[in-house]
C-alpha cells in the first residue's frame, strides 16, 4: 500500500477494491465467448489526432492480442494526408465522402499511408513487444482494386484513381496473424493492371473483415456512433439490424457512408457484428469487447435474437 493509500479509510479501501474486482470479473464471460476470434478494428484518421489516445489504442490492440483473440488493424490517415498535400501545396477534394485521387495525389495518399502512419502505428503497439507487422493492400494480392464509378446527387462524377475492392487474399494476413502477430492494414491496392489505388479504410476494412470470417469488426471514429437523424445529437442508434440499416443508406451524409456500407458488407459477408464506436473515448476498444454494457452503434444480423444474453455485445 502506497502512503497516500493508507490515509483512504479501510471501509474506503475496501469499496474500490471490490469495484476493481467487478470490473475484472465483468469481463470474464466476453473473454470465453470471445477467444480465439478475429476482430478487424478500423482505426480512422480523425481518431488519431491525439498522442494519449493513439497510445491507448495500441495498448488495446496488446491487451486484444495476449486476452486470446486475434486482433487485425486496418489505418485510415485523411486528415494526415489532406495535412501532407497542404504542405505540398497540393489542392485536395472530396465528392460523396471520397478523396479526388490524382496521379500525383496518390503519390501523396501512399506516402503518407504507407510510410508515416503505418509506421508510426506499428512502432506504437511494438512499444509493448515484437507485435506489430506493417502490410499494404499492394503486399502478396491482400487487395485487388477496380476504379470506383462514383454518383453524387444523381450524377457520375470523376474521382480518379479510387478503387473498390473486388478481390481480398487474405493468406498474408493470416500468415501475419497465424504467427501470432497483429498485421497493420494500410488501404492502398494495386488493380488487375497493377496500377494502385486509393481505397477508403473503412471500405477495405469491411471487405477484409468478411475475407477472414471475422467475428467482429470494430470502427472507430470521432462520433460516437450513428446518428438516425445527423447531427441531432439525441438520435444516436444503439443497436440496428442490417437489413434496417441497408434501408437507411441512402439518407446518410458523406462520412458515415462508406462506414456504414462497410459494416452492411462485412455482416452480408459472414461477420457476426459490426461496431462503429467512439475513437476519441481512450480504450473505447476494450470498453466495446469486455464490458457488457458496450458502447456504440452495434449492427446486427437480421436473423439476430436479441436475447438476454446477447445484451450489449
Ligand atoms: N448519420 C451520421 N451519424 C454520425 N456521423 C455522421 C453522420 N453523417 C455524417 N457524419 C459525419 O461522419 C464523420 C465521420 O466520418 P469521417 O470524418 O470520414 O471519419 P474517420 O476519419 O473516422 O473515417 C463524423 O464526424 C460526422 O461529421
Ligand atoms: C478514397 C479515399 O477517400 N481514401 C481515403 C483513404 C484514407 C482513409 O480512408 O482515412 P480515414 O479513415 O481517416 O477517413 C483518403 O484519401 O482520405
Amino acid at each position: 500500500m502506497t502512503p497516500a493509500e493508507s490515509m483512504i479509510p479501510a471501509d474506503a479501501r475496501l469499496a474500490t477494491a471490490a469495484e476493481k474486482a467487478g470490473v475484472l470479473i465483468e469481463a470474464l464471460p466476453w473473454l470465453q465467448r470471445f477467444h480465439g476470434a478475429t476482430v478487424v478494428v478500423k482505426y480512422g484518421g480523425n481518431a488519431m489526432v491525439d498522442d494519449m489516445l493513439k497510445h491507448a489504442f495500441a495498448q488495446d490492440m496488446v491487451f486484444l492480442r495476449l486476452a486470446g483473440l486475434r486482433p487485425v488493424v486496418v489505418h485510415g490517415g485523411g486528415p494526415q494526408i489532406t495535412a501532407m498535400l497542404d504542405r505540398l501545396g497540393l489542392a485536395g477534394e472530396f465528392k460523396g465522402g471520397l478523396r479526388v485521387t490524382t496521379p500525383e495525389t496518390m503519390d501523396v495518399v501512399r506516402m503518407v499511408l504507407v510510410g508515416q502512419v503505418s509506421r508510426e502505428l506499428v512502432g506504437l503497439i511494438n512499444a509493448h513487444g515484437p507485435y506489430a507487422v506493417g502490410i499494404s493492400g499492394e503486399d502478396a494480392h491482400l487487395f485487388t482494386a477496380a476504379r470506383k464509378h462514383a454518383t453524387v446527387d444523381g450524377e457520375p462524377v470523376d474521382i480518379g484513381l479510387v478503387g473498390e475492392v473486388v478481390g481480398v487474399n487474405p493468406d498474408a494476413v493470416l500468415d501475419i496473424v497465424n504467427a501470432g502477430r497483429i498485421p497493420v492494414v494500410s488501404t492502398v491496392a494495386p488493380d488487375a493492371d497493377g496500377v494502385v489505388h486509393n481505397v477508403n479504410a473503412d471500405t477495405a476494412a469491411g471487405a477484409l473483415a468478411a475475407a477472414l470470417g471475422a467475428e467482429k469488426l470494430v470502427v472507430l471514429t470521432d462520433v460516437e456512433g450513428l446518428y438516425a437523424r445527423w447531427p441531432d445529437r439525441s438520435s444516436l442508434v444503439d443497436r440496428i439490424r442490417v437489413d434496417r440499416l441497408e434501408q437507411l443508406l441512402p439518407s446518410l451524409a458523406s462520412g458515415m457512408i462508406p462506414k456504414m456500407e462497410a459494416c452492411v458488407r462485412a455482416l452480408r459477408g459472414g461477420v457476426r457484428r459490426a461496431h462503429v464506436i467512439d475513437g476519441r473515448l481512450a480504450h473505447s476498444v476494450l470498453l466495446e469487447v469486455f464490458t457488457s454494457r458496450g458502447v456504440g452503434t452495434m449492427v446486427l444480423q437480421e436473423t439476430a435474437e436479441e436475447t438476454a444474453e446477447e445484451e450489449g455485445e
